[in-house]
């Protein structure tokens, strides 16, 4: 396989500006499907990350881990954990205002990470070249500031709606999305 396993940009790779249309410093993010299990207000057992973009090109977002997270006895399971990575890194290219989804994830778990602890999120961009956009973010404990308890890496690559049409359920697309053109 000559795939690149690479989560970094090449070298020279842009880091795009803000986009027109992207939601302005401030704002709250609201969430892309009502069922996604890392920010839908719908799903029963999920995340219920809430997301606010300081800048327009990087989202900032908090998680409490809770008893139904753990994987050892009141500590975080990883792959809890890294959803919510997965989540925010998501939420992030979408401020570029097309569809992505992950083709690759990296998790690094730099400290446990126990029940109750609210995980500061960060993710952002380093770089957009053709479909592939190189993503980063950072789960710090207690604060903004606080002690970086997860980090994360990732390629998600550009898709089109029809992607969700295809292969996912066209119907709630249609019912979330009516901003989108599904066949453009
Ligand atoms: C109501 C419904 C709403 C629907 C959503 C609507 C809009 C979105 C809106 C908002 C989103 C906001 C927030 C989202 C937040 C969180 C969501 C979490 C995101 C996810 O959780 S999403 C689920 C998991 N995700 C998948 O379900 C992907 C499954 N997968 C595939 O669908 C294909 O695999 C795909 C499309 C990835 C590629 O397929 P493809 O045929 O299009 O393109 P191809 O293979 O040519 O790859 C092109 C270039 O990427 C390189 N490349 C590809 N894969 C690589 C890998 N793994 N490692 C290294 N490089 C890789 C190639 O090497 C090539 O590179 P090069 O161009 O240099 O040759």
């Amino acid at each position: 396989m000559t795939r690149s396993s690479r989560t970094s940009p090449p070298p020279g790779t842009p880091v795009p500006p803000a986009q027109l249309g992207a939601p302005p410093p401030g704002s709250a993010l609201g969430s892309h499907y009502s069922r996604c299990f890392g920010c839908g207000s719908d799903h029963p057992t999920g995340l219920h990350l809430a997301a606010v973009t300081p800048d327009s090109t990087t989202v900032e977002a908090t998680f409490t881990v809770g008893e139904a997270h753990q994987g050892a006895p009141m500590l975080a399971h990883g792959g809890v954990l890294a959803a919510a990575m997965d989540e925010v890194l998501g939420m992030s290219v979408y401020l570029f205002r097309k569809p992505y989804v992950t083709a690759r994830l990296e998790t690094d778990y730099v400290l446990p990470v126990p029940v109750g602890t609210t995980l500061h999120l960060r993710a952002w961009c380093n770089g957009i070249t053709g479909r592939k956009a190189y993503l980063e973010a950072e789960g710090r404990v207690g604060a903004p500031d606080g002690p970086v308890a997860v980090r994360a890496a990732a390629l998600f690559v550009e898709v089109s709606m029809r992607h969700f049409a295809e292969h996912g359920d066209l119907a709630a697309i249609t019912a979330e999305h009516q901003d989108y053109e599904v066949n453009p």
